[in-house]
């Protein structure tokens, strides 16, 4: 996969919210670092007591239940939330002494919540490329050649090339998976965090995705990659660690092949499941 590009420019980056100064980690190769962390909201706890450590060459599945507490520790990921206990290093710099509008360019994203924000009249080629912006929705942006090839090309990677002048409102849900794919891998980002790319695709889009993930995941000079799901199925084979979740809580995480198995998975679903495998692609049923 050719989705690297020294070349390509991140676009102009927004700048104008300093929330403090910047403080580099020692260690270079970790992409997220979360200690002790802590995230309530309105009395409820979010997530509680979360340490997890994900380095540049890690491919990273989270998995649990609705409410688990997932999308939520996306977002920590995405610098688009803070703790409210404990402290997050994303890319050497800390939350909170950090200006969030300089490293959000370094993290590439694709959700549920960004796919709702996208206006439905904006052509494809704009949907990607205005990522250099950090925006949505094209307005007076002004792209450089660089700018377009590059978004052509992953576009094109993404297999959705005749799709490139089609408005976004106007494609399916798994061709706007893999706009949205292309849209978070547009800035060259060092982390990459997917939430539930595979959600509303049929059976053979989502083996097609299963495979596009697993290439990428399969890359050594690809991003850190976080993904989120609630299934098995989606897990791609090339993925090297996973999380487990429920209530806001680790259940348990580390080497996929360490990780994934029945009795884990059954402490994460809170009911009895047998967890089989073949080719690495995972399938669960309840005992
Ligand atoms: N602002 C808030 N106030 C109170 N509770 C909240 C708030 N935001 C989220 N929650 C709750 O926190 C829990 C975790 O939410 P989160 O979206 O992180 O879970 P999830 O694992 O991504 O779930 P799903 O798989 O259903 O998307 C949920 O029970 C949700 O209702």
């Amino acid at each position: 996969m050719t989705y690297r590009d020294p070349q390509a420019g991140a676009g102009p980056q927004a700048s104008g919210v300093t929330e403090g100064t910047i403080e580099r980690a020692a260690d270079p190769d970790t992409v997220v670092r979360m200690d002790r962390v802590g995230v309530r909201r309105s009395g409820t706890e979010l997530l509680a007591d979360l340490d997890w450590t994900v380095e540049l060459d890690e491919r990273w599945v989270v998995l649990g239940p609705n409410g688990a507490g997932k999308t939520t520790l996306l977002r920590l990921a995405a610098a688009e939330m803070h703790p409210t206990t404990g402290t997050v290093e994303l890319l050497g710099e800390r939350l909170g002494r950090v200006d969030v509008f300089d490293l959000r360019p370094r993290i590439g994203l694709a959700s549920a919540n960004l796919a709702g924000r996208v206006p439905s009249d904006e052509p494809v080629l704009d949907v990607v490329r205005s990522a250099g912006y950090g925006v949505l929705g094209t307005w007076r942006e002004r792209y450089e050649d660089e700018d377009d090839r590059r978004a052509l090309g992953l576009i094109e990677i993404m297999g959705v090339s005749a799709l490139a002048r089609r408005a976004y409102g106007t494609l399916s849900t798994g061709e706007r998976q893999r706009v949205l794919l292309a849209r978070a891998l547009m800035t060259d980002p060092e982390l990459l965090l997917l939430d539930e790319p595979a959600a509303g695709l049929d059976l053979g889009a989502r083996e097609d995705l299963v495979e596009l993930l697993s290439e990428l995941a399969a890359d050594p000079d690809g991003p850190a990659t976080v993904m989120v799901t609630h299934h098995v199925e989606e897990i791609p084979p090339n993925c090297s660690h996973v999380m487990l979740m429920r209530d806001g809580r680790v259940v348990a995480q580390g080497l996929l092949d360490d990780v994934m198995t029945s009795e884990n998975l059954s402490a994460t679903f809170g009911q009895p499941l047998e967890l089989s495998s073949r080719r690495r692609r995972f399938t669960a049923v309840r005992r």
